[in-house]
């Protein structure tokens, strides 16, 4: 797939990744599409498919509720159309971020993530320390009409001791540089879904 230079959402991303290092986009993906990803990460858990979420790696890997109350489930290409629209989506955006930015990210891991009510996933940053690939943070909220009193913000935090909180509102993306953005999820009265990607450079490769 080849890239879509004039795309102005990617190109938004693009210039704030440049800029401050994070973005937000309330108005990313498609009602439709948006649902039918929904839709996908409802029928695997209802499957049994998402499993709870460990944190650490390798054999340090361990599944701690207090810390990370999500359940997850990969995406890979070839599962569902909505799925593969998406993963072609990601695959724009990662080249025009390769040719405005020179980041030279080579690949994208992303997972369904399903939040039971009241789960959360405390601060943390999203780079193993044995591990510096995973380079740019995308985020994509799955929920409906979600109000601003439901809770399950995405909290980043900024330099200078500042904070900025992204309400998991469905087809609202938020993205930001992996290694600069300690960030958390606050709890949620109702079910939170969503669909979070690393871009990862080859491991290992300086920055
Ligand atoms: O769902 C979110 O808003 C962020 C999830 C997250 O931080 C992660 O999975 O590493
Ligand atoms: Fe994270």
């Amino acid at each position: 797939m080849h890239s879509s230079p004039d795309n102005p959402l990617l190109l938004r991303i693009v210039d704030d990744l440049a800029g401050p290092g994070w973005s937000q986009q309330s108005v990313f993906l498609s009602p439709t599409l948006t649902e039918e990803l929904a839709q996908e990460c409802r029928a695997r858990a209802a499957a049994g498919e998402l499993a709870p979420a460990a944190i650490g790696r390798g054999d340090r890997q361990q599944v701690e509720e207090g810390v990370r109350g999500d359940y997850t489930a990969w995406l890979e290409p070839g599962q569902c159309a909505p799925g593969d629209a998406w993963l072609a989506l990601m695959e724009s955006l990662r080249q025009t971020l390769n040719r405005e930015l020179f980041l030279g990210l080579e690949e994208l891991e992303c997972h369904f993530a399903l939040y039971p009510p009241g789960a959360c996933y405390q601060r943390h940053l999203d780079r193993f320390r044995d591990d510096d690939s995973r380079t740019v943070t995308v985020v994509l909220y799955l929920n409906e009409e979600w109000q601003p009193d439901e809770g399950g913000e995405l909290r980043l935090y900024l330099p200078g001791g500042r904070a900025h909180e992204v309400m998991p509102q469905g087809g609202s993306l938020a993205c930001f540089m992996s290694a600069d953005f300690p960030h958390e999820v606050l709890p949620a009265s109702r079910e939170r879904l969503s669909l979070t990607g690393w871009f990862r450079r080859r491991a290992g490769k300086p920055l």
